[in-house]
């Protein structure tokens, strides 16, 4: 056995070296000011059939109901499937709900009909469908043009010899088997038209995808039939709540309704005070309309929501100044009207002092949400805040961006940040009757004079009989200056009022004016809604893509380099050898690992050292340990890192200290080389 001391600049150098290790450098806040333009440039180009061969093989996710033949858009996580999403939401809990003291919620899936019509979700929770007009066959439309465009502009740039970038080369395959690309050349102003189209998309209502349809021939790509006209279809799963039928429901398509409905208690909780923000990890089901992207697009899915409650007549927000310098890459709409997907670099202090992100409570959930994704291992260079358009946005809302990541499909939506202003509160509060308001003592109480008309209700009836409600509504709707006139011409002894055709005498015994004094202590007001809401199947799989690399000398060694905070199995104990001799020493390390809360796993199957550590950097633990003979007599122990497979050595509570700090992100990889001498003795571990 050799031990070699090296130092901490000949690490970090092998470190640098691999580019999934640098991402993973940079991403740490520490390191934030690198240039990420280095990174992704992996020798082996992204393989998209490689990382869904991996996921399947390891049980990361599979098609559900899948030995009767599956359902589309219904998916069961297997054991590091459930772990990695499990720590993704752990992470949420801290970055979000403990970090901001956030109330949390747990409310139901089933939900009456009533709720979701008042919430409009039974109108309008909608997508644009179109027939294929022979076989019936159904399609998105949106999706339908967005994959014949794009096939089109891709057989264009392969018909004028602009090989695709290497980037793009898994988007233009599939998108050729999808929508049939043929290498033909478009005229120059149709490249244009079709790149604005594709930039705003969103934009266009049902009827006007139906016109797209139609001018550009649009048909559907599996059998080239035309398509029909779009029709909306509803996303909801409905049901029946009791043995009669008789009370219909749906499975929720979000979780925020739990927590609108839940407002009067939750502001109680919170001592009547705004702003405050409730917080809920709960199932959502879509029955969407061709879900044929994997995790991306589901039918059932985990999602987390945020709804923070804030007074509509002040949106800052108390950290702001916290994060005003942090940049964020924008993607505002009016970029995007003008056709063009160019994102600004931009802080959000001055996204939101010109007003391109509408309030600072906004923003902070925008530079939030951007940390959380970063924290986890989402590639910031392919991750973007896009805004919605106008005729994307719900009719209520103020503002609205997307946390955007880009994968072999393009750019998803991941994370939605909309301004629901006082919509949902305002509408469940006039169908209930209940108020969803906050009641505020005033530090000041504002005290106002107005004229106040006053009738003498037996002279009014007496006098003008049926007519008296009429004479009294057309006095009640009158303002401050045609009360003053009134009460003039009344001092003179008497005025006449004309109400729906009708001339009404009156005189100061039947009507008096008086100027009073109001005080008022009390400001009432229905609280607006900030509301960040996360799919975490999106999340999940564009991370396991951006964590996905092959080993330069082996294409088949398929590396996830998720970050330890996600990892499923922080570390991997590996005995050397299967002699009982063995067994107290991986005993010993596995309790203190457990007692130090760090989850590990022993693999002592009776296979090579070096296929064991393959095995593991599949399913993405990014540390082991190995146990051999020279622990047995030394008490030391090897500890390997999975992205650079570079190995340290020293005794084991040493190396249980420094894993302890690895894995809680208190110390980096570099760090951990300048506590612990490296270990080059046996290489057959790789
Ligand atoms: N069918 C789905 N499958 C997986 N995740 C989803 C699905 N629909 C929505 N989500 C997730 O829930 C989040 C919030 O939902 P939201 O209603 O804003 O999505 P959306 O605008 O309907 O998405 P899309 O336009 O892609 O259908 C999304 O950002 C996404 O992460």
């Amino acid at each position: 056995m050799r031990v070699r001391s090296i130092g901490f600049s000949t690490t970090l150098c092998t470190y640098l070296r691999n580019p999934r290790t640098l991402h993973l450098f940079i991403s740490t806040r520490r390191y934030s000011h690198f240039d990420m333009s280095v990174v992704n440039k992996s020798v082996h180009p992204f393989d998209k059939s490689r990382l869904d061969a991996l996921l399947n093989r390891r049980f990361f996710y599979a098609p559900a109901f899948e030995i009767y033949g599956g359902v589309a858009g219904l998916y069961d996580y297997g054991p590091p499937g459930s772990s990695l999403q499990a720590n993704i939401m752990a992470e949420w809990r801290k970055h979000f709900i403990i970090e901001d003291h956030m109330l949390e919620l747990d409310t139901t899936i089933m939900t009456p009909a009533p709720v979701f019509e008042t919430s409009g979700h039974v109108a309008r929770f909608a997508d644009w469908m179109v027939k294929d007009t022979k076989t019936g066959d159904v399609l998105r439309a949106d999706h339908l043009v967005k994959n014949v465009l794009e096939a089109r502009l891709a057989g264009d740039r392969e018909a004028r010899g602009l090989a695709a970038q290497p980037k793009d080369d898994e988007k233009d395959k599939k998108r050729k088997k999808k929508a049939k690309t043929v290498v033909v050349q478009l005229a120059d102003e149709v490249v244009k038209e079709f790149e604005s189209i594709l930039a705003q998309l969103d934009n266009y209502s049902g009827p006007e995808i139906g016109e797209l349809c139609r001018k550009y021939d649009i048909r559907n790509p599996d059998t080239d039939n035309e398509v029909g006209e779009p029709q909306q279809f509803n996303l909801m799963f409905a049901s029946s709540i009791g043995p009669t039928g008789q009370h219909p429901g749906y499975l929720r398509p979000e979780t925020a309704q739990g927590h609108f409905l839940n407002f009067s208690r939750l502001l109680e909780f919170n001592n009547g005070r705004v702003p405050f923000a409730s917080a809920q990890i709960g199932r959502s089901f879509r029955n969407e309309i061709s879900p044929r992207a994997g995790l991306l697009r589901v039918r059932e899915f985990t999602m987390g929501e945020i709804e923070h409650f804030v007074d509509p007549e002040d949106k800052s927000h108390e950290k702001f100044r916290e994060v005003r310098d942090t940049v964020l890459s924008l993607l505002d709409r009016h970029v995007q009207v003008s056709g063009s997907t160019q994102i600004t670099q931009m802080t959000i202090g001055e996204a939101v002092d010109k007003g391109i992100v509408a309030n600072e409570t906004l923003g902070y959930f925008l530079v939030r949400i951007n940390l959380f994704l970063i924290k986890i291992g989402i590639n910031p260079k392919r991750l973007r805040f896009r805004q919605h358009m106008a005729n994307e946005m719900a009719h209520y809302a103020a503002d609205c961006w997307d946390a955007e990541i880009e994968n072999a499909t393009g750019w998803t939506e991941c994370v939605g940040c909309a301004d629901r202003a006082a919509y949902d509160l305002s509408v469940h509060s006039a169908r209930t009757g209940q108020p969803l308001v906050v009641r505020q003592a005033l530090k000041e109480p504002i005290v106002t004079e107005r004229e106040v008309p006053e009738f003498n209700k037996k002279v009014v009836g007496k006098t003008y009989g049926r007519d008296a409600g009429l004479l009294q509504k057309a006095v009640g709707e009158m303002d401050e200056s045609q009360l003053t006139k009134l009460k003039g011409e009344l001092a003179q002894g008497q005025a006449t009022i004309s109400a729906e055709g009708k001339e009404f005498a009156i005189t100061p015994n039947l009507l008096t004016i008086e100027r009073k004094t109001f005080k008022q202590s009390i400001r009432e007001f229905t609280p607006n809604v900030i509301e960040p809401s996360f799919g975490f199947g999106r999340i999940l799989y564009t991370l396991l893509e951006h964590s996905f690399w092959c080993r330069e000398q082996d294409i088949e060694r398929g590396v996830l380099s998720l970050p330890p905070v996600v990892a499923p199995t922080k570390v991997l104990i590996v005995p050397l050898s299967a002699k009982e001799e063995f067994n107290p020493l991986v005993q010993e390390v596995s309790t203190k690992l457990r007692k130090a809360g760090i989850f590990s796993r022993v693999d002592d199957s009776n296979t090579s050292i070096g296929k064991r550590y393959a095995r593991n950097d599949e399913l993405g633990t990014p540390f082991g340990v190995t146990l051999d003979f020279a622990s047995v007599q030394n008490r030391t122990m090897t500890l390997r890192e999975r992205d650079t497979t570079d190995q340290l050595i020293g005794p084991i509570d040493d190396v249980i200290t420094v894993l302890t700090e690895l894995v809680q992100g208190i110390i980096d990889w570099p760090a951990a080389c300048k506590r612990l001498p490296a270990y080059d003795g046996v290489q057959a571990v790789d």
